[in-house]
């Protein structure tokens, strides 16, 4: 297992928060830490080499090879104690400013193939400038080392591969989302559900456990795809300004955002509207990675997916470090025999991905 953080941090904020024995090397443009070397062979131990060497998977994801993660203890140490319980991470709803534009101050905009995103790398920097406001999520992700601190920070401040595995499903296959109500869960920068959207969506809601990561990375992607088309050609008369804006804000409703445990989240939605319409398809790229959340995942699709909806879920066939993967999963539905699950498609290039089908076996 490399080591390695993936976090690019400018340099006097990297003197400040390096923790002792860790050596700082620079990769490219970006700064990476890596532990020390002690360290470094304990890990070999947990996971054999060749699963974590780097792959390739297209322009956009090629920064982001390796994915840190450690277990609840090893990250336990680092927290705070009221923090070591497994906490119910309350359910928020996210409510999209009125101004849209203001949501994309101080972000930098980078290309992913067909869509926006905004930088991570820069959102991660700002937030690590403003110290101790907020959850905090980075510097804690920093001390740790690692791009997951259970119940804590899951993930949301990186696009993970198996995101791209779906995107490129999508085309492949040529899924349809027109009319469709649809929840891109655990959505981090929400690429999944922005695609579901451009795509002719009826409604989409995106879920991140990390309400900063939905503040800072999903809204903003989100109106930077549906606001940041057709800019060059901006047009200057105020009618037409007015007019395009109101379509903007008229698409932009059609987008929901909560941040929270998914659990808390069920609630919350299920409790937002009087009739809530359940989804038709829920999207998902690697959250199956600790088995401790198997029970409320498969419980989110048992009470939120409509009864001929499917769950398009996108996952490393192991994650090193916290112990869940596909056949783990696979075998925990089976056992409640609620869902039917397809394989869709493996990857097999470095480290191997799936794309799973989730359909209610008896829908009615
Ligand atoms: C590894 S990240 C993947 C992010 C994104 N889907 C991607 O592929 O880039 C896992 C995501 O699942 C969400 N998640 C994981 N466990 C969760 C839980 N128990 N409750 C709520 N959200 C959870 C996190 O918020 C996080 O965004």
């Amino acid at each position: 297992m490399t080591f390695q953080f993936n976090f690019a941090i400018e340099e006097h904020l990297e003197n400040e928060l390096t923790p002792p024995g860790v050596a700082a090397v620079t990769v490219g443009s970006s700064k990476k830490l890596s532990v020390s070397k002690s360290q470094k062979e304990k890990q070999k131990d947990l996971a054999p080499a060749p699963t974590w060497e780097p792959k390739s998977v297209g322009n956009a994801a090629s920064c982001q090879h390796t994915d840190n993660l450690c277990s609840a203890t090893d990250s336990s140490r680092l927290l705070e104690p009221h923090e070591k319980q497994c906490c119910l991470r309350v359910a928020k709803e996210h409510v999209m400013p009125t101004d849209v534009k203001k949501v994309l101050e101080n972000k930098v905009i980078d290309a992913v193939p067909g869509l926006q995103n905004v930088s991570l790398s820069v959102v991660k920097t700002a937030l690590l400038k403003e110290s101790c406001s907020g959850e905090n999520i980075v510097s804690k992700s920093f001390s740790c080392h690692s791009d997951l601190i259970t119940g804590v920070y899951e993930g949301g401040l990186k696009i993970w591969e198996c995101t791209y595995d779906l995107l490129a499903y999508f085309t492949k296959a040529k899924v349809k989302f027109a009319g469709k109500k649809v929840l891109d869960l655990g959505c981090g920068s929400g690429l999944l559900g922005i695609t579901a959207f451009k795509r002719g969506a009826k409604e989409v809601h995106f879920q991140d456990y990390n309400g900063m990561v939905i503040d800072e990375v999903t809204l903003p992607n989100v109106v930077a795809n549906c606001t940041l088309e057709g800019e060059e050609n901006d047009v200057k008369e105020p009618d037409v300004k007015r007019g395009r804006n109101s379509r903007v804000a008229e698409e932009l409703c059609k987008c929901r955002f909560f941040s929270g445990e998914w659990s808390e989240f069920c609630n919350l939605v299920l409790s937002s509207e009087e009739l809530f319409v359940k989804y038709d398809l829920i999207l998902t790229s690697e959250t199956i990675y600790n088995p401790d959340y198997y029970s409320t995942l498969h419980q989110t699709f048992l009470r939120l997916l409509g009864k001929n909806g499917r769950v398009l879920l996108a996952s490393k066939a192991h994650y090193f470090g916290v112990g869940g993967g596909v056949h783990l999963f696979q075998k925990f539905v089976e056992e409640r025999d609620v869902f039917e699950t397809r394989t869709l498609e493996i990857i097999d290039e470095g480290l191997k991905r799936f794309l799973i089908e989730l359909t209610f076996k008896f829908p009615n």
